[in-house]
């Protein structure tokens, strides 16, 4: 069978930055390691006035198509995932291919185009929707563009606002994919959840203690699922786990909860058994609360172990070093997470040909997905194309005022005129509204 995954990826950030614990903490009278240690973030993207989801996602994949010789003709699909759209009807798929033919020959009229939603986890949706397409045998021999890209804003003052970012993340689905094959094989957990929503309103509608909640009870069933089609996963099965990570604490909590269940029954509780005891069974008490005292007990000695200890640094701790610097970046987080992931191997040195990655896609809502990726033999060479440091170390610091600006600038219920903070270079930027209310993009050299 052709392997078919992801072939290239590019990522755009947004071009400006919120330092969380320099300017954000004190404004809001806040411990600074709230931040670091707590969510586990330091900095938050966000877009510069002329910057929106269209010229985010137009510009991650103008790069990624220029630096892998694309022309419009070898795309014969379009999926957008986001959850920021500012149109019901027309997608923000039909925005991007007009961007892309302003600066490529030909055009994308025989792309199929379109718009996924289901909050963060339709980036990964969209994958799936281009695998089985070209599984399918219904490309005619072209790779589909994948964009995930979203301007994740909290309203002030909600607590989420803690957990903004806002970029996009291009990918290029193909068969012998030179970064990552997809497993056929997949989990979900899957329920009606109230947790986080936007009732046709720009800013999300958030229980945010729940939402922690539900993730992990989601994340947990799909795993259950994966492991019903793709046997029981082991540790030494994956050399990285990159999750969505709305925040790294998120992921920091879901990776005790994963590790606990896949060393159950392993040779891995038995040696650590003499340190912290076995796992607790429910068949060994009388009541749920018992039960669940015991689980939490014996998840508070297992995360002081140094094996977890030492799992967790391995395994999970490269996937967050992006989102420590940018937040949430909805449909484009858990596929910042494998940006991360492989970037330290590159970093490392270490061959990761033929390995595998244990990727969770997470939307609330709620949904949670479980696949593997085998990575190949190209991945090296897609890594280093990658610029993100210098993204990220080239965006402008917002101060204090700069921030209340810009958030402003991006609420649809305002109505502010923001200079801009940055000055647009080789990229798309927003160019002002049509007569139908069209949103207009014009390509900055
Ligand atoms: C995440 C919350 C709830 C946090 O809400 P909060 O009330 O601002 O923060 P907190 O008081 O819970 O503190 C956060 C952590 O920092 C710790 N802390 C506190 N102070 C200190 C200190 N001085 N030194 C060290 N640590 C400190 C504190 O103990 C806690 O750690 P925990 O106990 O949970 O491990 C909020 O930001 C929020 O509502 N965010 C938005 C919702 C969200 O991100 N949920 C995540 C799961 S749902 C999801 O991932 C889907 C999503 C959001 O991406 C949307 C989609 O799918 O479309």
């Amino acid at each position: 069978m052709t392997a078919v995954g992801i072939d290239a990826i590019e990522i755009w950030t947004g071009n400006l930055k919120l330092d969380l614990p320099g300017t954000f903490a004190p404004q809001k009278g806040e411990d600074p390691e709230k931040y670091t240690k707590g969510l586990g973030l330091h900095a938050s993207s966000f877009p510069d006035s002329y910057e929106d989801i269209v010229t985010m996602g137009a510009n991650a994949a103008h790069r990624l198509m220029e630096r892998k010789g694309l022309e419009p003709d070898d795309i014969g699909r379009i999926d957008v995932a986001t959850e920021s759209a500012f149109d019901n009807s027309k997608p923000v798929s039909t925005y991007v291919a007009g961007c892309l033919e302003q600066v490529f020959e030909g055009d994308f009229h025989h792309a199929n185009k379109g718009e996924r939603k289901f909050a963060c986890i339709a980036g990964t949706q969209s994958l799936d929707d281009a695998y089985n397409w070209i599984k399918a045998g219904r490309n005619r021999g072209r790779g589909a563009l994948v964009i995930a890209t979203d301007t994740a804003l909290y309203a002030r003052g909600d607590a989420g606002e803690a957990t903004q970012g806002a970029g996009a993340v291009a990918m290029y689905i193909d068969e012998d994919p030179d970064l990552v094959e997809l497993s056929a094989e997949q989990g979900y957990g899957s329920a009606d959840e109230t947790d986080f929503l936007k009732p046709n309103q720009q800013f999300p509608s958030v229980d945010g203690k729940r939402s922690v909640q539900v993730y992990l009870a989601r994340m947990r069933e799909a795993l259950e699922d994966y492991e019903q089609v793709a046997g029981d996963v082991h540790p030494d099965d994956f050399a990285y786990a990159p999750f969505h990570t709305p925040f790294p604490g998120m992921v920091r909590k879901a990776a005790l909860l994963a590790y606990r269940h896949v060393i159950r029954d392993t040779s891995i509780e038995d040696e650590l058994a003499d340190e912290i005891g076995r796992q607790p069974r429910p068949e060994a008490f009388d009541d749920d609360e018992a039960y669940h005292d015991a689980l939490r007990d014996y998840m508070d000695s297992l995360k002081e172990t140094d094996r977890y200890q030492e799992w967790y640094d391995a395994t999970i701790d490269p996937t967050l070093s992006i989102s420590r610097n940018v937040g949430n970046w909805y449909t484009g987080s858990v596929h910042v997470a494998r940006i991360s992931a492989l970037k330290q191997a590159l970093e490392d040195g270490r061959d990761m040909t033929g390995e595998t990655l244990l990727v969770g896609s997470y939307g609330s809502g709620a949904q949670a997905e479980i696949h593997a990726e085998t990575v190949q033999s190209g991945w090296e060479d897609e890594i280093e194309a990658l610029n993100v440091d210098e993204q990220l170390e080239e965006r402008y610091d917002l101060e204090w005022a700069d921030y209340e600006e810009i958030h402003d600038a991006h609420n649809h219920d305002v109505d502010s005129d923001v200079e801009e903070f940055t000055t647009p270079e080789s990229e798309f930027v927003f160019d002002g509204w049509g007569r139908m209310g069209e949103r207009k993009y014009r390509y900055v050299d």
